[in-house]
């Protein structure tokens, strides 16, 4: 099935464009466009008992006229509605055909957020039902999806029930040995009923079918990435040098063994028969950028050029002045650097790509840029890239120098066990730097709330008169209406006033531009300033190893993955670090979420207790991998789908290696779209 979205009653070409934004492009697109989250219809509440933030239901009659106010261009309508227990107010927006449909002694149920407004509770814009019409959809969950300007979630709904109406769903492609075995539903079922389920437990059956699909493609396409690479030729035979040898030993400080151990692993990949396919996992501040350059520098010295390709600008910057400065400090004549980001001009551009092509310049550092059509490289040896940017089949083509792929490393620092490792990255060999460096100081940690913060106001200063340097994240840019939370920028005004001005404090957030960015971080790394605001975009890699405490405001909106990398911006050097957790609201539970921060400073650790304390409730909310972000699945949580998966795929596998049979003929052209697709939003 196949079918364009234009034999669908009510789709004329405007609507067509407006779903190709949301990519979606026919109709099996369009049944695979899962909802972003659901809205439960529950039993309405009891006028009495509303809290503030809440949205609920109420059944109410209402108990004066309807009143309407123009306030610029908006058109608010406002009644009194009551029920047994007391009442309250209620206010429409722009909504016109409610003036006559609203009237006093009229019964309805109401379903809204309830909001303080000049110190009274009231419920603003909620959805209007009559009674009977509610009973019908109580207890149901109705989809929400991910929205774009000028498409409705109603239009949505409207057309998958059109579909699905209309069409008998064939899509299912699974033997019933694996469905019983693995305990899963059937797909003609589990479609309708990720879009419409009618109950909660009718959601988890249909999602953990679907999510079983997604890992099985995925695990299957690996599979064929695999293969392509044992298959494909080494053009790039390399012999160990001198050189390295050298560098590990002049470095201001050892080796871990750790660090030794999986560069052995790297150096005899390069020198060997076979292209090395090697992801190097290691938690934060575990020393993996040493061992990257070390084996660019042993590329290059085999007379090849080498590629290092960093998630974002900053990173990309501060890789190429580290890898500078490596090579003057060592003397090295053979190695020369070339930075390449998508903020260089169109002429920087021309005269870079000439020296790339002439491989005049032989240590490539870049972002994304680095793969553009118009970068020739001239017997690219090596690519290093993160986890997030795994090489795929198109990246692979974009780098390959007369049909010779290169040679691929990978680095991550996504704590996640060996099992589902050997899973996710079953196209690639893996080393782990299980060790940090052993003069670091472990982080100290705290979770607090904001009465804290002039304590913590005061801790700050006394590090920086010390000479160290402070992070601060907040989880926004700027203030945003119905969002709270500290932003970014009224954040650093109002620290500007708490500190003296011989204190530099600047912000850094993603809505500026890539120069400014720079700008700030070089000024950052260079120590000219104290105090940095940001948003998350220092969670990557960012290493000032002088900065020494580490604040983040409205912790409880992070995810515990994102957090412990935050917090891995501090500690990188000699002095004693801190890690200051403010929790913007003070739920028990999210609190309990930061206690396990606050106890442990290991990625593997944190990762497996934050598995531990998440139930089946929590399938929607914050994902916590931040990497390979599947539609539905989640690694992590769905880590027993995730073997299901891979048990099946070996044995579909082992018995039809091509996917050539009839019975997996629809797998097969499922596994072909998926390679053509979705492997690209996963950065494969
Ligand atoms: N064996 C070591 N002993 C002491 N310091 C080290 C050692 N190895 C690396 N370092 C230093 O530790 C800091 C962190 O290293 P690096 O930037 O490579 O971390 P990373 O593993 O890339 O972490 P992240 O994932 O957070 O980016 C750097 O300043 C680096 O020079």
């Amino acid at each position: 099935m196949s079918t364009s979205l234009r034999t669908l009653k009510g789709v004329g070409e405007k609507t067509e464009k407006l779903f190709a934004k949301i990519g979606v492009t026919d109709m099996e697109s369009l049944l695979s466009y899962y909802p972003r989250n659901y809205d439960a219809y529950e039993e309405p509440v009891e006028i009495r008992s509303l809290e503030e933030g809440a949205v609920v239901a109420i059944s109410v009659a209402v108990i004066t006229g309807v009143y309407v106010n123009q306030v610029r261009n908006l058109q608010v309508i406002t009644t009194t509605v009551a029920d047994l227990t007391g009442k309250i107010s209620v206010t429409w927006f722009n909504a016109p055909y409610l003036r006559s449909a609203v009237r006093k002694g009229s019964r309805f149920v109401l379903r809204g957020r309830v909001v303080r407004k000049q110190g009274k509770l009231q419920m603003e814009h909620p959805e209007i039902f009559t009674p009977a019409a509610y009973e019908e959809i109580l207890h149901s969950l109705q989809p929400i999806y991910g929205l774009t300007a000028g498409l409705s979630n109603k239009t949505i709904v409207k057309l998958i029930h059109q579909v699905l109406d209309e069409q008998k769903l064939q899509t299912e492609y699974l033997a019933d040995e694996y469905k019983e075995r693995y305990h899963l539903a059937d797909r003609n079922f589990a479609i309708p009923a990720i879009h419409f389920p009618k109950n909660m437990q009718e959601l988890l059956a249909a999602r953990r079918r679907l999510v079983f699909d997604e890992f099985l493609l995925f695990i299957l396409a690996v599979q064929s990435l695999k293969e392509k690479t044992e298959e494909a030729p080494n053009a790039f035979p390399m012999h160990p040098v001198w050189t390295t040898e050298q560098i590990i030993e002049s470095l201001p400080y050892d080796l871990t063994k750790a660090q030794l151990n999986v560069w052995h692993e790297i150096e005899r990949d390069l020198s060997g028969q076979a292209l090395m396919s090697r992801l190097v996992q290691g938690d934060v501040g575990s020393g993996k950028t040493i061992l990257a350059f070390l084996a660019m520098i042993m590329t290059v010295e085999n007379g090849y050029q080498a590629v290092l390709m960093a998630p974002t600008e900053v990173l990309a910057r501060q890789h190429f002045q580290a890898m500078e400065k490596l090579l003057q400090e060592q003397n090295i004549d053979f190695g020369h650097p070339v930075l390449l980001t998508g903020s260089d001009t169109a002429k920087e551009k021309r005269e870079k790509y000439v020296l790339i092509a002439s491989k005049e310049a032989n240590l490539v550092i870049g972002t994304h840029a680095l793969i553009q059509e118009k970068v020739q490289y001239n017997n690219l040896g090596l690519v290093i890239t993160d986890e997030q940017h795994r090489f795929g089949v198109k990246q692979r083509e974009a780098l390959t120098t007369m049909g010779n792929p290169p040679n691929v490393l990978v680095m991550s620092a996504t704590p996640i066990p060996r099992t589902l490792a050997i899973i996710i990255y079953g196209d690639l060999d893996i080393s782990v730097i299980d060790e940090l460096p052993a003069q670091r100081l472990p982080i100290k940690n705290c979770v607090v709330d904001t009465s804290y913060r002039p304590k913590a106001y005061s801790f700050m200063e006394k590090q920086i008169r010390q000479g160290r340097q402070v992070y601060v994240i907040c989880p926004m840019v700027e203030e945003s209406e119905g969002m709270d939370g500290e932003n970014v920028l009224d954040y650093t005004l109002k620290l500007r006033n708490v500190f003296s001005p011989d204190i530099k404090i600047a912000s850094l957030h993603g809505k500026m531009k890539a120069k400014e960015k720079n700008v700030i971080m070089e000024a950052f790394a260079a120590g000219e300033i104290q105090i940095l605001v940001s948003t998350t975009v220092v969670e990557v890699g960012v290493n000032v190893p002088n900065a020494t405490v580490m604040m983040v405001e409205n912790a409880e909106r992070f995810g515990l993955a994102q957090l412990h990398q935050l917090r891995g911006r501090v500690g990188r050097g000699e002095y004693q670090s801190y890690c200051i957790f403010m929790q913007g609201n003070g739920a028990k539970e999210i609190s309990k979420r930061l206690q396990i921060l606050n106890k442990s400073n290991d990625g593997f650790y944190i990762a497996g207790e934050d598995l531990k304390l998440r139930g089946p409730g929590d399938l929607f909310g914050i994902r916590q991998s931040g990497l390979l972000e599947f539609k539905l699945g989640d690694i992590y949580q769905d880590a027993d789908i995730l073997k299901a998966a891979s048990e099946t795929a070996s044995e579909i596998l082992s018995l039809d290696a091509d996917l050539s049979l009839p019975q997996n003929e629809e797998l097969q052209r499922r596994l072909s779209a998926y390679m053509k697709e979705d492997l690209q939003n996963l950065g494969l």
